[in-house]
């Protein structure tokens, strides 16, 4: 351990001396995109709890992941920090308060369950196949296979939650490219830095407001971007249909009618999925290649699991991906991505209650923005041995390196803890698991030169991804392909 990680519980020694008068080395961090980097910094220098501006503390253990997400004995839970969590006109999951998070949870959850998902699969299935065919088709033509995968993992993620969440995919997949939903929702992402810088400087925030209403095209861009999840929405409710997307749980269970979500709240929601569900996943899937890509022996092994566990293409399904005891590489490579690259690498911040709060056993007085960070913490070598290395072994307990054996596997929470985790967390599994193998089975991969630095990315809330160039050729024939 760090000497300073078990340091103390006086606050003055986790706090450097800038970050606690002013917020603006926080801001242009945000700003620059270097807010992983930075904060992991302090953390190295200062230990398990730091002062990362003057009203927010970060910290980096399994205990705070629990302490700060965790519902308390009292069924409390420490609200969404207010100046991250900007509430907007119509309540939605992800912003709302307590009272209100659990009525809209309660409604959406039957969509998210196992059950439901294994009613989705067929639904699934064609666009995982569609991803497959289209990779082939590419390998055959003009480009010989020099595909830009992180383009793909976007259609294929956004195509999907587009089929549940609005009835009808974007297609991107079938035309091979953006829909202007999706390119607006990408050109918005370089915002979120400024926007978090904004919301710290009420000056900047203005200026970009002013010159929002002065760019007649920015908001009309905006006005279109909303206007044609509404109209989707509009068109799937008045037809109805048969098909197990979101919005049939959504509307078929009904509770107390008075709490129903109405068709405002029902929309507001669907947009949260919409972005919640899409980005993260295709992020992770770009991660975990770009790893297994750079590993040549990972990349063996997990390909060798994948073919031997299933013959035919056709063997593989949610059922067969997903049984304990299949394909144990494969899923610590999953879980080793989301280690060395959180799909969401920043604090999601909490305030601590009226009373003060403890968290990883010190007290931090009332109205304090608190959180973990997951950069840090996944890469903190208190909690991880060899904290920088793409080891998926360490998630196999039969072949862990020993020095392994003291990782804090506790302090991964990709999918956050508590009653504001991720919903879609088997969903993003299931469709993790079923688009790696089915790429692991099918293709011959090789990373093109100019990706090799792909990784060292900016963050803005979420990862500035650049292209993931591959080589793909067709699976070579093995041994057991001749024999049967
Ligand atoms: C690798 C993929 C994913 C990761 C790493 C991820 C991570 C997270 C995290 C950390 C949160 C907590 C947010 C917070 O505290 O404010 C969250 C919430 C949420 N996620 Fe995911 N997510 C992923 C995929 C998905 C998918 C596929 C869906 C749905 C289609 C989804 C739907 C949601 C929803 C609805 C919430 C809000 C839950 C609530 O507030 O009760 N996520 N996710």
């Amino acid at each position: 351990t760090h000497p300073m990680t078990r340091s103390t519980s006086k606050t003055r020694g986790n706090s450097p001396r800038l970050r606690s008068a002013f917020t603006f080395p926080q801001a242009f961090s945000n700003l620059k995109g270097t807010g992983h980097l930075d904060t992991k910094a302090l953390h190295d220098r200062y230990g398990s709890v730091v002062r990362i501006s003057p009203n927010a503390l970060s910290f980096n253990t399994a205990q705070a992941w629990k302490d700060i997400y965790g519902l308390k004995k009292d069924r409390t839970e420490l609200a969404k920090d207010p100046n991250y969590y900007i509430k907007g006109p119509t309540v939605q999951i992800l912003t709302a308060d307590q009272e209100e998070h659990a009525r809209i949870r309660k409604h959406l959850a039957p969509a998210f369950s196992d059950t439901a998902l294994m009613e989705q699969e067929s639904l699934l299935n064609q666009h995982f196949e569609l991803l497959i065919a289209k990779l082939k088709q590419q390998v055959d033509g003009s480009s010989q296979g020099r595909v830009d995968l992180m383009a793909q993992y976007n259609f294929v993620t956004f195509d999907i939650i587009s089929d549940l969440a609005l009835g009808k995919p974007f297609g991107a997949l079938e035309s091979g490219r953006y829909h202007p939903w999706m390119r607006n929702f990408f050109e918005a992402i370089k915002f979120l830095g400024f926007i978090r810088f904004a919301s710290i400087y009420p000056l900047a925030g203005l200026l970009f407001q002013v010159t929002q209403r002065l760019m007649p095209s920015l908001s009309a861009k905006r006005r279109a971007h909303l206007d044609f999840t509404e109209k989707k929405v509009q068109e799937r409710l008045k037809n109805g249909t048969n098909r197990k997307d979101f919005l049939q749980y959504i509307t078929e269970r009904k509770y107390d009618t008075e709490k129903q979500l109405n068709e405002e709240e029902i929309l507001g929601n669907l947009r949260v999925i919409l972005t919640a569900g899409s980005e993260t996943t295709a992020t992770h899937l770009c991660g975990a290649t770009w790893f297994l890509l750079t590993h040549p022996t990972a990349l063996s092994r997990a390909q060798a699991e994948v073919r031997n566990t299933f013959k035919m293409p056709e063997d593989m399904n949610l059922r067969s991906l997903s049984k304990p005891g299949a394909l144990p590489f494969l899923n610590a490579v999953i879980q080793e991505t989301l280690r060395l690259y959180p799909s969401i690498p920043s604090t999601l911040p909490r305030v601590t209650g009226p009373q003060g709060s403890i968290i990883d056993g010190r007290y931090i007085p009332a109205n304090i923005s608190v959180g973990v960070h997951p950069w840090s913490t996944y890469r903190s070598s208190s909690n991880f041995t060899a904290a920088d290395d793409f080891l998926p072994e360490r998630w196999l307990p039969a072949e862990a390196p020993i020095a392994c054996s003291r990782d804090k596997k506790d302090s991964l929470k990709p999918f956050s803890l508590g009653p504001r985790n991720c919903l879609g967390k088997s969903l993003a599994y299931a469709e993790i698991r079923s688009i790696l193998a089915r790429v692991l089975w099918n293709f011959e991969l090789q990373l093109e030169s100019e990706s090799e630095e792909w990784f060292f990315q900016k963050e803005f809330v979420l990862w500035d991804k650049a292209s993931l160039w591959v080589k793909l050729r067709h699976r070579r024939p093995t041994l057991a392909d001749d024999v049967t």
